[in-house]
């Protein structure tokens, strides 16, 4: 199968691989396809925006790509490791090893520090704590918050609490990053310095990034957008300089 074709740019590297994907879910007495036969392959260094109507789709290709879901046909392939040839324990592995998550909300404990906010991500992969914090002190300052490391999140605004999230989604060292609605919660200004710093965080760390929005003015920050509708992927086109 030719999976380059449906890449943003023909790469060797691609993290992050789908592959006739196809999901469904029950409704009433049928099912309703949520994903429809989608191929796509993101490279390394890429982000891709992802836009289309509700309901059509978008958050079930973030959540089959997160591994968070099993789809019914087809491969969802992350770092060479095809996912779907995987039980649960050996996906749960491959998804805290190889891909970081970012919702709307950042859902921040609110006792925790931001330093904090990141350790305790690598605390739970089992990982010792001094380096953890040391690339946590690197990773906030990345973020534009190296001022801000011992704060806790009632005394951080929205597009910090955002700006944290990303931090902590980069501690495990991802090669795929999905993001659902980063900016939904946010003024114009912090939207467009929050894409302005995934697109960076995709460069500098080599990741393999979709990111569904609705915020399209933001689009041509990112290197290609592809759009669905009812479950079908539409093919990336190139938007970045
Ligand atoms: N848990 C579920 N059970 C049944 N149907 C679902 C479920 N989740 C999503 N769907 C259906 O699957 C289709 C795709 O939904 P999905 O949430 O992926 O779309 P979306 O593009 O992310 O929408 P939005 O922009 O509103 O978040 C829709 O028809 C939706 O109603």
């Amino acid at each position: 199968m030719n999976t380059a074709a449906t890449g943003i740019t023909a790469t060797a590297n691609m993290p992050l691989q789908l592959i006739d994907l196809t999901l469904e879910y029950p409704d009433g007495q049928g099912t309703v396809k949520a994903l429809d036969a989608v191929n796509l392959g993101v490279g390394a260094g890429q982000m891709l925006s992802l836009i289309g109507p509700s309901g059509s789709g978008k958050s079930s290709l973030l959540a089959a790509a997160a591994t968070l879901i099993r789809p019914a046909s087809g491969l969802v392939i992350i770092d060479g490791t095809t996912a779907s040839d995987l039980n649960d324990a050996q996906m749960t592995t491959l998804r805290r090893e190889k891909v970081g998550i970012i919702f709307q909300q950042p859902n921040l404990l609110a006792s925790l520090t931001a330093v904090e906010q990141l350790m305790i991500s690598d605390h739970l992969r089992g990982k010792p704590l001094k380096p953890a914090k040391a690339r946590a002190l690197e990773l906030l300052e990345i973020v534009g918050l190296a001022d801000s490391a011992k704060k806790r999140p009632h005394q951080l605004s929205g597009g910090q609490r955002q700006r944290v999230n990303i931090a902590r989604a980069l501690m495990g060292e991802p090669k795929v990053l999905l993001v659902d609605e980063p900016t939904a919660a946010l003024d114009n200004t912090r939207s467009e310095s929050i894409v302005r710093l995934l697109a960076h965080v995709t460069k500098e760390f080599s990741v393999a990034t979709v990111m569904v929005t609705h915020d399209t003015e933001f689009i041509s920050l990112t290197d290609a957008v592809a759009s669905m509708r009812d479950g079908v992927l539409g093919l990336p086109e190139l938007v970045g300089v």
